[in-house]
């Protein structure tokens, strides 16, 4: 089986300022190298936290001309990592965009891309209200991408919520799933942990979760808390409240392990629920 390598991910309280959080994320993804990460992941909206569709649209510039792409793929390069950028804003029309992830490889190529599915259309008892299908096309395909380690299924935030995605992914033997987030405080604090760990023990794959901290423009406030779970829903690394960066080390042969342990995917059956006397 594959050899252990270092993940390091990225936990950042992005603004509105496009050049400021590709620097900070920089900084922060060197740093996670100089740790010897092998491969690092970014949040959700690494290079933008909007305040408003309108300047969400403004920033969302095809790939051809987005400035962050350059950057990242240069630095993947020059660190000789992989880099997963857990979403950027990519212009895909007049009025939409993507909420895009995007894996780099040592190389600085694209190795993959993954369009946010599950739109997060909700009002929160805190008073605040999001309508992403607002300003995003949501994505139709759930996308795999084969790292030196074993393969890696790419998954957005609220994307977490939607078990089915992960069951797919898992059976398109995935050991690794990314789950880069902007998650609300207020319903980070009473489901982040358990959906993510959730989510890795149904699956048997480790889950990597870097995420968004901190009061944001439109006092928008996210939960923090990057998580690496394990594959027996262990929490590796958890990186708390504040700004930084978490490595852990991930032994690949523990999918099979804990797979083992419970083989409950190769026990999934389809079915339908019907009225009692339907
Ligand atoms: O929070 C912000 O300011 C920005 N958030 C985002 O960009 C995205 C899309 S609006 N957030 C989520 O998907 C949160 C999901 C979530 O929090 C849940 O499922 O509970």
């Amino acid at each position: 089986m594959s050899e252990a390598f270092t993940v390091g991910l990225v936990q950042t309280n992005s603004s509105d300022v496009l050049a400021d959080n590709i620097a900070a994320a920089s900084q922060m993804i060197r740093e996670a190298a100089g740790q010897g990460a092998d491969f690092v992941l970014t949040p959700e909206n690494t290079t933008l936290m909007s305040p408003s569709r309108e300047a969400t649209l403004a920033a969302a510039l095809p790939e051809e001309s987005h400035p962050a792409i350059p950057a990242f793929s240069a630095l993947a390069q020059e660190l000789g990592i992989w880099l997963l950028i857990g979403s950027l804003s990519v212009r895909l029309g007049p009025d939409k965009a993507a909420n895009r992830s995007m894996l780099f490889d040592p190389r600085g190529q694209v190795a993959a891309r993954y369009d946010k599915i599950h739109m997060f259309d909700v009002n929160i008892p805190d008073g605040q209200s999001y309508r992403e299908s607002d300003t995003f096309r949501p994505g139709e395909q759930a996308v795999v991408a084969d790292l030196p380690w074993g393969r890696l299924g790419l998954t957005i935030c609220y994307d977490v919520r939607f078990a089915a995605l992960y069951r797919n992914l898992a059976k398109a033997r995935a050991s690794f799933i990314s789950v880069p987030a902007a998650f609300t405080a207020f319903t980070g604090q009473a489901h982040w942990h358990v959906l993510q760990r959730a989510r890795a023990i149904e699956t048997g794959c480790f889950v990597f979760a870097p995420a968004q901290c901190g009061t944001h423009v439109a006092d928008r406030q996210t939960y923090g808390h990057s998580l690496v779970v394990a594959p027996w829903g262990e929490v590796l690394a958890d990186a708390g409240s504040e700004p930084g960066v978490v490595t852990a080390r991930i032994d690949p042969a523990l999918v099979a392990e804990a797979r083992r342990m419970v083989p409950a995917l190769t026990h999934d059956r389809a079915f339908e629920a019907v009225p009692e006397g339907a």
